[in-house]
């Protein structure tokens, strides 16, 4: 038989009203009794019709303390004023903290302070409280946090301190702190020394890149653990039992925006602790059955490549590299010829062309039936850019993301070819990721949904394919330097991957089905950047 949800219901003293309250066990409520009706104080409860009603539901409230009204400050130490005839009329208070909405998918921590005569009821309502609290078994009890101090604006450490360390002293959430020292520090951390069976999760304070490498330490342990050969393109990896916290402190914070809807450090915090489980696709990047590297969000080659390594060169610019690169491999306009290979997810609903925008997690299973192990198409020509978006990669500059369809946790990935064109019709297309109209409705670009892909450059027949592309990109680049406008392509363009560089051009990319799990809810109500009448989709 089902257990009946606790039932508890009084009349408490709540700022310089009578309040009504209930909890059962799912809402805690509390109504304000209009003046005009009779007050009966303490643990009689009587219903009462009208009032104005305040609803959290139990699994968005995060603690419940005593608060010692006649001390003058609470459990935090902070001062709450309250007159001295109602202190001696209610000497015994709590405070309930809990989850409140903001705009924009912000959260905040709210507070109410309820008073009552009775020691014994303020007792039961405490305990009472806490028994529902305990009975939320996806809250994390004890995390492992990584913090970056050098990510985005450095300011990684004092946000941790100010903002999140707080918030989870106040939902009793323990914490063991790494601040990192080195690049990869985390994510050998994880691969190696941590005890995760210690945890309930990870958390990560830093950028998009930080996040890469939590999730390389993760998933890379996880197949260690459990026997799995990363090496092998073919091979099913095994899902990371740990969730993954992320607490904005980069520069971009791209998976946050897709997971929460807003960069916040609160915000993030709060969903933490309520302990919400968004799972996420993978995709893993081999080169002749090597293991390459994790993608999260985006692989790029051509335009996107070209951006990035021309911009890793010009660290000493700062943020306005990434403009300054950009505006250049425009004018560069440079093609690469090649091959792609995919195998498209043919066994799902919906396309890269939907109108619905995945904003909530998918909990169930994903199935990847043998039989659809067939059909590969290939795409042969010149390409100015070759794109696999694993979500929308939606940020402030582009609202409506690479892929504005692509799903979070679907199994597959978005495949965007864009052949040659004119520097115009590029242009176009650019400036359509900036707006809502269709950036897949031009004749030089097609996009598929798929599950797997291999690119193999036009020239690419060995392993000396880097030194190829090293050679290839001196001269070219001499010459290009040159002549800037010059319309002469070099043999390859590199892939960025999330961020990084691949030191391969010739790739064969796998999506694996949910492979970790994000503590977030997905974007909730309105998305972040459109307005209210683009339908959702739960994938
Ligand atoms: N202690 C450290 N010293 C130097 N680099 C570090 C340290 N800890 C982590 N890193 C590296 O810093 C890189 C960038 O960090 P992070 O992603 O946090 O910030 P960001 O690049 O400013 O933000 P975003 O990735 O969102 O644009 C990561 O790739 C990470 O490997």
């Amino acid at each position: 038989m089902e257990k009946q949800p606790r039932l508890l219901a009084s009349q408490l003293f709540l700022k310089n009203s009578v309040f009504e309250v209930l909890l059962n066990g799912v809402l805690l409520t509390w109504k304000e009794i209009p003046a005009n009706k009779k007050v009966v104080s303490g643990s009689i409860h009587h219903p009462i019709k009208g009032g104005t009603s305040h609803s959290v539901s139990v699994s968005e409230i995060l603690a419940v303390r005593e608060l010692d009204v006649g001390g003058g400050t609470n459990d935090d130490g902070r001062w709450q004023k309250m007159p001295q005839k109602l202190t001696e009329a209610y000497p015994y208070a709590f405070t309930v903290s809990y989850v409140e909405r903001a705009r924009q998918h912000r959260w905040r921590c709210s507070d109410v302070t309820f008073h009552c005569s009775d020691g014994v009821l303020r007792q039961q309502w405490i305990q009472t409280i806490r028994e529902q609290l305990t009975a939320l078994t996806s809250r994390p009890k004890h995390l492992l946090v990584y913090i970056n101090p050098y990510g985005g604006k450095q300011q990684g450490e004092c946000i941790y301190e100010q903002k999140v360390a707080p918030l989870f002293a106040c939902a009793s959430i323990s914490t063991d702190v790494i601040v990192t020292e080195h690049a990869n520090h985390a994510r050998d951390h994880l691969k190696t020394e941590a005890e995760l069976k210690k945890y309930d999760g990870v958390v990560c304070v830093g950028g998009d890149g930080m996040f890469s490498e939590i999730v390389h330490g993760l998933v890379s342990r996880t197949q260690r653990d459990n026997g799995v050969d990363q090496n092998s393109p073919e091979e099913k990896l095994v899902p990371c039992s740990l969730r993954i916290g992320i607490i904005p402190a980069g520069s971009t914070d791209c998976i946050c925006y897709a997971t929460v809807g807003i960069n916040d450090p609160v915000t993030s915090a709060l969903h933490v602790i309520v302990g919400d489980s968004q799972p996420m696709d993978v995709c893993s990047v081999h080169h002749n059955n090597t293991f390459l590297r994790y993608s999260i969000s985006l692989l790029g080659y051509g335009f996107y490549g070209d951006v990035l390594a021309d911009s890793e060169r010009k660290r000493w610019m700062g943020p306005a590299r990434y403009d300054f690169s950009g505006f250049k491999t425009f004018l560069t306009h440079h093609h690469y010829e090649g091959a792609v290979s995919f195998l498209p997810a043919t066994d799902i609903l919906g396309t890269p062309r939907d109108k619905t925008r995945c904003r909530a997690g998918y909990v169930g299973t994903v199935s990847l039936p043998e039989q659809y192990e067939v059909g590969w198409g290939v795409v042969r020509g010149k390409f100015l850019a070759i794109n696999a978006a694993s979500m929308s990669c939606a940020c402030p500059r582009s609202p409506m993301g690479l892929s504005p369809a692509a799903h979070l946790a679907d199994g597959t990935t978005d495949l965007i070819l864009v052949r040659k064109c004119s520097r115009f019709n590029f242009l176009r297309h650019l400036l359509r990721h900036t707006s809502k109209d269709d950036q897949f409705d031009m004749t030089f670009v097609e996009v598929h949904r798929v599950r797997r892909f291999r690119f193999t450059p036009r020239h690419c027949q060995n392993d000396s394919e880097l030194d190829l592309r090293e050679n290839g990109k001196q001269l070219f680049s001499q010459i290009c330097r040159d002549h800037p406008a010059c319309s002469c392509s070099p043999a390859y363009s590199s892939w960025n991957c999330d961020g990084e560089i691949l030191p391969h051009a010739a790739i064969e990319v796998g999506v694996h089905c949910q492979l970790i799990k994000l503590f977030a809810r997905g974007i909730e109500e309105q998305p972040l950047f459109e307005d209210l009448a683009n339908p959702q989709c739960a994938l």
